[in-house]
């Protein structure tokens, strides 16, 4: 197995012989080399293989340059060799996806040889030995012409159009393209030239410092602690067999699709027999075509439907998805106890709410966690798996390791208002109403979060999730609505600012996307092109002439700092308590959960890249500013980071811990 460099090498100086001299030594050598592929050959791995005259591989063997992924470009030949071996549209492919390859696909591609079920290394000697007079001259990539199709200039243009859409500003896929075009118009040496001189601009970039730390970042949160001292090494998980989901709405439906496809025998619960009905076509639909896109039989059979919650009785763990309301979720808790074998795990994938809450409500609160998953459930990698002062570590174990299984990156977090993710996106949504209040366009904004590389600016997102579920939430809160007996003002809550905007097109029916208007508007309920409102645009004028606010230029600045520095502030308060063991933790919740752009490492990450008392300053300058916004105030771990000279993201976890113990 050979997974390419070692990434923990990039900042520094490397090991090893230099590659590219090696790979062209081992082309130019007289005798032919013969590469046999075991395990995986990724990165520098599958680049020297590119420099053998022959590749044999395993059936079970995996190839690919996934050097994109990290923010690189195959540069030790790979984006040259490639395109002369396999032609250009399957190198482009590869290259600037960096998605692994089966051996059987290595195969059809012609990037090996041939493939065997037996020892590799026997065949590939004695493929050696039956070769070993044949003349080697055919057999040297970087002689030969790269294989372009007719229209190859038609064909890098689509590309390029295509990447610098998906990039949401990464610079690797784009410039893994103009290595690949380098190969198909220039000569092999010139081509290499332009491989070096590209790889050195990506090399020392800020992306691939931040792809980097996310590699690790994600292996990370699979090694989990709790304040407690409970960690991922030291608790085992009880194995789950049968489990079940209650409530199939979008969010159940997606958690039973995830658990089939995995191989879990699921107890699908809805208690109104219309909406069984419609969950039961959906979820067969959804089971359909995702066998049909993977070339396997739809788990069908995996799940059996049912209307009482008696059915549920012998299951190992219990998924809660009824809507979210705390009232409800109680009585179902209380059910499910009684229903369940006592060993059972009682999991709610609430969004929010008080774990603690639910867990009193049981026989055995220790077996309760929150396993919050991320619409839609059956595609979405996130899950939080939320624990509360009485969770065992057994449960956090059990349902980590259930994430894991049915294919999740699950991240282990405490339990608090919106746990981490929506916790964060609190101050994030509000400071956009500010924004808004204070003279910018939903238009404005977005295209600022979306050319930072968000795939969706914070109001297309609202449109498109319903701007009634937070409404909801606020009006339980007693938030949406101004209390006339107290003579609460329409812009202030308990003496903090708070925006009505969302409120007020709620109570005009402006939903969203579903309604065909919210903060954009509709060719018709349910369609997903977002176009500007003009009425959106009056009623802002007529809202801010109400409120005597006066419509001051906001620019492109002013809208990342606000809207991305109170949410980071909000991390670093996250961290203060406890919630979250460490920044990794954070950024991979925002960048599988939240589309935090993964070339920003993630809100913790992109902090340090700022400069922890840049982001300070600012925080402080706004806060300044609106001292009756608390999101904006600096917390006090952001200060003493800043104060402990702004240690790498690698060592906050000391300072964290120094805080802690002092609190
Ligand atoms: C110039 C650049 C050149 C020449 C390159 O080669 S760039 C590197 C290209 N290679 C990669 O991008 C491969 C990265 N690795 C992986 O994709 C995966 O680790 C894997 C597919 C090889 C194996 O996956 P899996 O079985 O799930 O195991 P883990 O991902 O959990 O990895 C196990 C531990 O190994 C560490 N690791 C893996 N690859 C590297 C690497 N290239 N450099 C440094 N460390 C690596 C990984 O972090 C895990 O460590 P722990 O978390 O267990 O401490």
């Amino acid at each position: 197995m050979h997974s390419g460099a070692d990434i923990k090498e990039f900042g520094g100086q490397m090991s090893g012989p230099p590659l590219i001299p090696m790979i062209h030594a081992i082309e130019a050598a007289s005798k032919p080399v013969v590469a046999a592929i075991e395990g995986i050959a990724l990165g520098g791995g599958l680049e020297l293989a590119l420099g053998c005259h022959y590749r044999i591989a395993h059936s079970k063997a995996r190839v690919g340059l996934p050097e994109v992924t990290l923010g690189l470009l195959p540069g030790a030949g790979g984006s040259q060799r490639l395109p002369r071996l396999i032609g250009v549209p399957a190198a482009l492919d590869l290259i600037t996806t960096g998605r692994h390859v089966t051996a059987a696909e290595a195969l059809k591609f012609g990037l090996v040889d041939q493939i065997t079920d037996h020892n590799t290394v026997n065949v590939a000697v004695k493929f050696a030995q039956r070769v070993a007079d044949q003349p080697l001259d055919a057999r040297r990539i970087s002689t030969y012409p790269c294989l372009c199709p007719s229209d190859v200039a038609v064909l890098f243009e689509e590309v390029m159009q295509r990447v610098r859409r998906t990039a949401r500003g990464a610079i690797a896929p784009i410039a893994c393209v103009q290595a690949v075009r380098a190969a198909a118009t220039l000569p092999y040496n010139q081509g290499m030239e332009r491989e070096r001189e590209l790889m050195a601009t990506l090399f020392t970039s800020g992306q691939a410092r931040a792809l980097q730390y996310f590699f690790f970042a994600q292996r990370a949160v699979g090694r989990w602690s709790m304040p407690s001292g409970a960690r991922w090494d030291t608790s085992k998980p009880r194995p789950v067999h049968k489990a079940a989901v209650i409530g199939l709405g979008t969010m159940g439906r997606g958690i039973t699709v995830a658990l089939a496809q995995a191989g879990f025998s699921v107890v699908a619960v809805e208690t109104q027999e219309k909406q069984l009905m419609e969950a039961k076509q959906a979820i067969s639909g959804m089971l359909e075509r995702g066998a049909k896109r993977r070339g396997v039989a739809p788990a069908l059979d995996k799940i059996n439907y049912g209307r009482n919650i008696q059915s549920v009785a012998d299951v190992d763990l219990v998924i809660e998805a009824v809507f979210e309301d705390m009232a409800l979720k109680k009585k179902v808790f209380q059910q499910l106890s009684a229903v369940c074998k006592p060993s059972t795990f009682l999991c709610s994938n609430t969004s929010g709410l008080d774990i603690d809450q639910l867990a009193c409500q049981t026989r055995n609160p220790e077996l309760v966690v929150g396993m919050h998953f991320f619409a839609p459930a059956h595609v979405m990698k996130l899950l939080e798996v939320v624990y509360g002062p009485k969770s065992s570590p057994l449960a956090v174990a059990t349902a980590m390791q259930l994430g894991k299984k049915i294919g999740k990156v699950s991240v282990a977090v405490g339990n608090c208002r919106g746990f981490v993710g929506n916790r964060m996106l609190k101050p994030y949504l509000e400071q956009a109403l500010f924004l808004l209040e204070e003279g910018a366009t939903p238009e404005f904004v977005d295209q600022v979060l979306e050319e930072f590389g968000f795939a969706m600016g914070v109001f297309r997102m609202s449109d498109l999730s319903g701007l009634d579920v937070g409404w909801k939430v606020r009006m339980a809160d007693g938030l949406a609505m101004p209390d006339p007996t107290t003579g609460q003002p329409t812009r202030l809550r308990q003496g903090r600012r708070y925006s009505p905007l969302g409120d007020l097109l709620c109570e005009q029916g402006r939903f969203g996307q579903k309604t065909g208007r919210g903060w954009y508007q509709y060719d018709k309920p349910g369609s997903q092109v977002a176009k500007p409102d003009p009425w959106l645009h009056s009623f802002l004028d007529e809202y801010r002439a109400r409120h005597a606010l006066v419509a001051h230029r906001i620019d492109h600045q002013e809208v990342l700092e606000r809207c991305l520095y109170s949410m980071i502030n909000e991390g670093f308060r996250i961290l203060e308590d406890g919630i979250a063991a460490g920044p990794e933790d954070i950024d991979v919740i925002y960048v599988f959960g939240y589309s935090w752009p993964r070339h920003h490492g993630g809100p913790m990450f992109y902090a340090a890249t700022v400069g922890l008392n840049k982001v300070l300053e600012r925080l402080e300058h706004y806060y300044q500013a609106h001292p009756d916004v608390p999101s904006l105030q600096p917390c006090h771990l952001l200060r003493k980071l800043v104060a402990s000279g702004s240690p790498p993201i690698q060592k906050w976890r000391e300072v964290i811990k120094k805080v802690r113990s002092q609190l």
